[in-house]
């Protein structure tokens, strides 16, 4: 199926693909299908993490669909219970052998629980040995960023958090373009909990375009210049995710306008300025240990 998807080119002048999948909460058989259906619908990108259990899946769906490795865009992450640089260096070489590649093209801090500058520290020596295309940094906000680059040398690429219409994050969005971040979305759905699909503007505006909610919102995301992740089991939703490029597929200002109006900060995930839910969150059990 012939796609048009944008890339967005980060500060080092690395590409990422505007539309990846994400595979959250998806176990390995549904990873199999829908790394499939993605990969045969155009999708270039996937997002995962050691947290989601499901690295050796991605690999393998990837393996199996006989894909060029050089146009694959692949992201994982580092969890919370992995500060040190050494543990760094360890758990990106396992998450390199799950998803059965030699490179990342994306490596993320999951989130800003204490001592993340040691893991950047070990991130940057790997991204200059040309190990990782691109690093970055999840569930950053603007305060974490500035605590970060107190011993940082390179600056993230990339923002990966939480937004759709009903947590915009406007100011964090300013903050990343001046710094030349690129704002990657998750939960873009608002991740199937927080209604947003159903919302009544929403529907209002995908009835006018004849698309579906799922792709108003999508397409907001995208005419913000964000990239976004949405996850799919279903084939016809994953086809439908990234069909958002067409040419008469516009959202007037008045309609980015309406959806502005939505914004009422309901988050689906942790404040990343929870304490309590980054000390916990550390003691979570990955597959690794
Ligand atoms: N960095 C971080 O801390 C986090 C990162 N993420 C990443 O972001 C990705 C996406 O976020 P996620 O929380 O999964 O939520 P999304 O906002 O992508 O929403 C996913 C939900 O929407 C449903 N859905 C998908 N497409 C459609 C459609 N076209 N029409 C109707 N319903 C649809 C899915 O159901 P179904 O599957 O049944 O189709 C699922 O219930 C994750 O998979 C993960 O990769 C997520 C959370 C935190
Ligand atoms: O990526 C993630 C998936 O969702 C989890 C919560 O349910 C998050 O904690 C995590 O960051």
């Amino acid at each position: 199926m012939a796609t048009n998807i944008p890339y967005i080119e980060l500060a080092n002048g690395v590409t990422i693909p505007q539309v990846g999948l994400g595979v959250f909460r998806m176990d390995d058989k549904e990873v199999a299908n829908s790394v499939k259906w993605a990969l045969e619908s155009g999708y270039r990108h996937i997002d995962t993490a050691s947290f989601y259990d499901n690295e050796e899946a991605v690999g393998k769906a990837i393996k199996d669909f006989g894909i060029d490795r050089k146009y694959l865009f692949i992201t994982t992450k580092i969890w919370n219970n992995i500060r040190r640089y050494d543990e760094t260096i360890e758990q990106f070489n396992r998450s390199l052998q799950k998803l059965n590649t030699d490179y990342l093209d994306l490596y993320l801090i999951h989130w800003p629980a204490a001592g993340f500058e040691e893991n950047w520290r070990a991130m940057e020596d790997l991204y200059k040995q040309g190990k990782i295309k691109a690093i970055g940094v999840s569930n950053f906000k603007a305060h974490h960023i500035e605590q970060l680059m107190k011993s940082a040398t390179i600056a993230p690429m990339v923002d990966q958090i939480e937004t759709h219409p009903y947590l915009q994050e406007n100011d964090l969005h300013k903050y990343l373009k001046e710094h030349h971040i690129v704002h990657e979305s998750w939960s873009p759905l608002g991740g199937g909990v927080n209604k947003v699909i159903d919302d009544p503007v929403i529907k209002e505006i995908a009835q006018n375009h004849q698309k579906s909610p799922a792709q108003i919102i999508l397409r907001w995301h995208i005419q913000r210049g964000e990239v976004i992740i949405p996850k799919s089991t279903h084939e016809k939703r994953i086809q439908e995710n990234i069909q958002l490029f067409n040419y008469h597929f516009h959202l007037s200002s008045e309609e980015m306008n309406q959806i502005a109006q939505l914004d009422s900060n309901k988050r689906v995930g942790a404040d990343p300025d929870d304490e309590k839910f980054l000390k916990d969150s550390t003691t979570y059990a990955t597959q690794n240990d």
